[in-house]
């Protein structure tokens, strides 16, 4: 089976082409895909599949209103295998293989994600920025790291994050382990970042990801760091400016819905006999 790898600031995926929509992907052929000493290695799997061959895409798209044109469908799945409703850095890579394999028009168009149509657009100075809808602030919860806990606002961006603001440097924390949460906020888990304000709407974010443990960034979680900034500063609208582990993103609020952007690349391109 065709495949190809890329990332969005080191978050890194391997993009399955399916254009029949015929893979049925199981959970532990996406954990061994995945797995980065015996696999290809990635934080999670992005498969291309055009929405009207996928029934769960049909259904999300007939709910969409407007974004019922959308062609294609991104199936994205966790390293661990389980599914997830949106992946930010992985729909600006998938938009990115969409464009360079001809699939997609470069400018703007939409596509199927479970959280919902999302219209991506690719930049002139190489960027790829994706509307990421409007984040819906839930309440507060903890988080707990190294024995610590850390207060932080839940939002959902279709998938659930736990965005703590702390005056203890981030780059000093052990994000290895799973971090601690209430599942009675988070019955089907959670993203948790950990942040500090190091500037004028500008952060330093780590994250612990669902399904994926530390990864080097993570598109949603950085619009859900920037609401968990904006909030504290009382504000609702602004660009901000997320440093991760793996580069810089931009996320701009704008009281209705949010946008995200920044690189995304595809680094390689091969066969798999994991997958035949
Ligand atoms: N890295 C992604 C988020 C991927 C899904 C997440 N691990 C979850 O389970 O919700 C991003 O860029 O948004």
């Amino acid at each position: 089976m065709r495949f190809l790898k890329g990332h969005g600031t080191e978050n890194d995926f391997v993009i399955l082409p399916d254009r029949d929509g015929s893979l049925e992907l199981t959970a532990s052929q996406v954990a061994a895909l995945c797995d980065r000493r015996s696999g290809i290695g990635a934080d999670g799997i992005l498969r291309v599949v055009p929405a009207k061959l996928s029934p769960e895409a049909v259904e999300i798209a007939g709910r969409a209103g407007p974004g019922r044109d959308a062609e294609w469908f991104m199936d994205y799945r966790n390293a661990d295998g389980g599914m997830a409703e949106m992946c930010g850095n992985g729909l600006r890579v998938f938009a990115r293989y969409l464009v360079a394999a001809g699939l997609a028009d470069p400018g703007e168009f939409g596509v199927v994600t479970r959280s919902g149509v999302r219209t991506v657009r690719l930049d002139r100075e190489g960027d790829v920025s994706v509307d990421m809808g409007a984040p819906e602030v839930l309440g507060e919860s903890v988080a707990t790291v190294g024995g610590r806990e850390y207060e932080g606002l839940v939002v959902s961006m279709g998938n659930p994050h736990l965005a703590c603001v702390t005056g203890e440097p981030v780059t000093g924390l052990d994000l290895a382990a799973q971090p601690g949460f209430d599942p009675a906020v988070f019955p089907q888990g959670v993203n948790v970042e950990l942040l500090n304000l190091v500037g004028e709407r500008r952060v330093v974010m780590r994250v612990h990801e669902r399904g994926a443990g530390e990864t080097r960034s993570c598109g949603t979680g950085t619009v859900a760091a920037a609401v968990a900034a904006a909030h504290l500063a009382g504000e609702t609208t602004g660009t901000w400016t997320v440093e991760v582990p793996g580069g810089l993103l931009s996320v701009t609020l704008d009281g209705t819905t949010s946008h995200l952007s920044g690189p995304a690349v595809l680094v390689a391109s091969g066969d798999t006999p994991a997958l035949v």
